[in-house]
């Protein structure tokens, strides 16, 4: 593979650059399918997309656990594939499933990460402190992990991660699982880091989270980036804002006569025009103009509408004009709150 020197970043403003990488697994599963992506230092950046959409195996080889089969990544200078020593000691990773051991204590699951890291002995006792406060354990900090709640566990997988003060940190749908309140917690914590300097790179299959905490993202499906930009920017290229329908007998056949009737009033010439669970939807510039008047329309076809909405643009919006899919189909199931608001640790 002949790298030109030309691509060779500046170390002090680009965090991550992709170059065409490819991740195909030994079964022939073409996971990642040439991501080109540059991530400047400093930045909260997100990979958004459903399941299987090759979020882990992107972030696999940006931390150096899998070697692209085409292409190159730079992590802070160093090439993935040249130096994995220098890439892994410059970052901080935060995988799905929690490294926390559960029979150590908080104090001692950050001590163990900092001798795995070769934090200088002399530094560890105040960076232990400075984490356990970082992440709101410090009440808890010689409890067992065992006892403690999903959230709280996610909070320390976050605190180990960061003991070697990495500038950039890799966080793998850290949220995922975890009920509002234990989610909108890591936010915050997420939201420090960055603003003490780190550069943050976190997956996710929520679009609120992106939308709350990137400052950029990317939409990702079938291992291909199909959109860069801000959320704001985002949304905006959805065009206008979105006019829901909800009918009082959201059948198939009810939902496709809605959209014929709205196509046929002449209100959305150029529009999209979508069914959703409960009625239709449209993508429009005239969306808060003509939308009584398109009341009107159904109403004179013989249609009972239920609710009326204009709102501007989600991500889940942008999702599907972007994609096609509904994002709420992937959104990841929230039936297990699983961090109590009282208490947070079994004393
Ligand atoms: N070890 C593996 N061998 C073969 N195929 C794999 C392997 N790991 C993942 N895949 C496949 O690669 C594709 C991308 O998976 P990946 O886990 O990267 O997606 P994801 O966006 O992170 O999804 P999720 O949200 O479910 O974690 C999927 O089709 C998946 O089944």
């Amino acid at each position: 593979m002949s790298i030109e020197t030309t691509e060779i970043p500046n170390v002090s403003t680009t965090a991550i650059t992709a170059r065409n990488v490819e991740l195909t697994y030994s079964d022939g599963t073409r996971a990642v399918r040439g991501i080109d992506l540059e991530v400047p230092t400093g930045e909260f950046f997100g990979f958004l997309g459903p399941n299987g959409a090759g979020k882990t195996t992107a972030i696999k080889t940006f931390v150096t656990l899998l070697q692209p089969t085409a292409g190159s990544v730079t992590i802070n200078g160093s090439y993935v594939v040249d130096d994995p020593r220098a890439v892994r000691s410059s970052i901080g990773y935060m995988a799905q499933e929690t490294s926390v051991d559960e029979e150590l204590t908080a104090r001692e699951n950050i001590r163990f990460a900092c001798e795995t890291y070769g934090v200088p002995r002399s530094e560890r006792a105040s960076r232990i402190d400075d984490l356990l406060a970082l992440v709101d354990l410090a009440d808890v900090a010689d409890k067992q992990a065992q006892e403690f709640s999903g959230g709280m566990k996610k909070r320390l997988d976050v605190a180990t991660a960061l003991v070697h003060e990495p500038p950039l940190v890799f966080l793998d749908e850290p949220t995922t699982g975890l009920d509002p309140r234990a989610r909108n917690r890591l936010w915050e914590y997420f939201q420090k880091i960055n603003q003490q300097g780190t550069t943050v790179f976190l997956t996710t299959q929520y679009l609120e989270e992106a939308d709350e905490l990137c400052d950029r993202l990317s939409v990702i499906q079938d291992g291909k980036l199909v959109a860069t930009n801000s959320p704001d920017a985002l949304k905006s290229q959805v065009g206008g804002d979105i006019l829901e329908i909800t009918l009082a007998d959201p059948t198939d056949e009810q939902r496709a006569h809605a959209r014929e009737a709205a196509r046929e009033s002449g209100l959305f010439e150029g529009d999209t025009i979508e069914s959703t669970n409960e009625g239709i939807a449209i993508a429009s510039e005239h969306a808060r103009r003509a939308g009584t008047d398109l009341l009107v329309a159904l109403r004179e076809a013989g249609f009972t509408v239920t609710g009326f909405d204009v709102h501007s643009p989600t991500l889940d919006d942008v999702f599907l004009a972007i994609t096609g899919e509904t994002a709420s189909d992937e959104t990841p199931n929230e039936q297990q709150p699983d961090d109590p608001v009282q208490p947070e640790v079994n004393r």
